[in-house]
């Protein structure tokens, strides 16, 4: 089932429930920045997350340099912002 682009004013009431998240610029995902300890830190988040997108077929775009892991959030299939991924950041925040 293709998902559903959120509202602007859907996006706003999830985004007010997820501080930790910022919307990209251009409005179409959201973007978290993590730092952890080390290399094995964030690797070790990342292949917990891995197997979590796998699981529910939604996946991150990410960028890891050392102990750095920049995560954006959207839905290829919907051209922006779906409820795929505010459970997606929701998990991750339950992740960390
Ligand atoms: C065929 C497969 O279900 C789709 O390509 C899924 C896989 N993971 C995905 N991940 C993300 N972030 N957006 C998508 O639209 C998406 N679509």
């Amino acid at each position: 089932m293709v998902p559903t682009r959120l509202t602007d004013t859907q996006r706003d009431a999830a985004l007010a429930e997820l501080p930790e998240w910022r919307l990209r610029g251009d409005g179409l995902a959201i973007e978290r920045k993590l730092a952890f300890a080390d290399f094995a830190e964030a690797f070790g988040f990342m292949a917990r997350l891995a197997i979590h997108a796998e699981k529910v077929d939604h996946h991150p775009e990410w960028r890891n340099v050392y102990n750095r892991v920049e995560i954006t959030l959207t839905t290829h299939d919907a051209g922006g912002l779906s409820l795929r991924d505010v459970a997606m950041a929701r998990a991750i925040d339950a992740m960390l």
